[in-house]
């Protein structure tokens, strides 16, 4: 049994790390926190407004900053940004304070589930396939090496998804009440 003091998810946008990881904190009676939010309520601005101004490199390091700050603390459930993996530093973060899950779909999946999508950055483009298939090509290695465990959301809404993950988690991980 994992006893780590936080719940992290890992994994490409539109995997449903925001919506599946609120539903779970509930499950679990944990706090939730986006890490994107968490950039923004620290800055005051918008992560577009933060690649715009500072480029990808720049929100990087806003991102290691926040998660190091949530995963100080315990019962926290922690929805990453889908970059967050890139950085060696915010890696080491949450295999250091989290049970980390990477939460998986495929490019087909994520075409359908952001179609609408608007805010995402690194999908102001007309060839959002192109893009999310370069992404996963650099990120899947890295998912895989973060995660504690790999969750397949595809063909699942996300309360189905949220039950089976609850259901996995509860055999794999178990916060220790007493550790600091
Ligand atoms: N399992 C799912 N099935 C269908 N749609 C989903 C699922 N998970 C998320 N979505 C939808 O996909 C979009 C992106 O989800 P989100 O939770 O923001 O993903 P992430 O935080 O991983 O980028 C939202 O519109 C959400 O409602
Ligand atoms: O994949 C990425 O590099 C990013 C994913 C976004 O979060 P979601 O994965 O929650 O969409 C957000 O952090 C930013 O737009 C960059
Ligand atoms: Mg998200």
């Amino acid at each position: 049994m994992d006893t780590a003091p936080n719940l992290v998810l890992i994994g490409p946008m539109g995997a449903g790390k925001t919506s599946i990881g609120k539903r779970l904190a509930e499950r679990f009676g944990l706090a939730f926190v986006d890490a994107d939010r968490e950039v923004e309520m620290h800055t005051g601005v918008t992560v577009a407004t933060i690649f715009d101004c500072e480029g990808e490199a720049g929100f990087r390091e806003r991102e290691r900053a926040a998660l190091a700050r949530l995963l100080d603390g315990r019962d926290t459930l922690i929805a990453t940004g889908g970059g967050a993996v890139l950085d060696a530093g915010s890696r080491a973060l949450m295999r250091e304070r989290g049970f980390v899950v990477h939460l998986h779909v495929g490019v087909e999946g994520q075409l359908q589930r952001l179609a609408r999508c608007t805010n995402r950055p690194l999908l102001q483009r007309e060839d959002r396939e192109t893009v999310l298939r370069e992404l996963a090509a650099a990120r899947e290695p890295l998912y895989a090496d973060a995660a504690d465990l790999r969750f397949d959301t595809r063909d699942l809404s996300p309360t189905e998804a949220t039950s089976r993950l609850a259901e996995l988690l509860a055999e794999r991980w178990k916060p220790d009440a007493a550790a600091a």
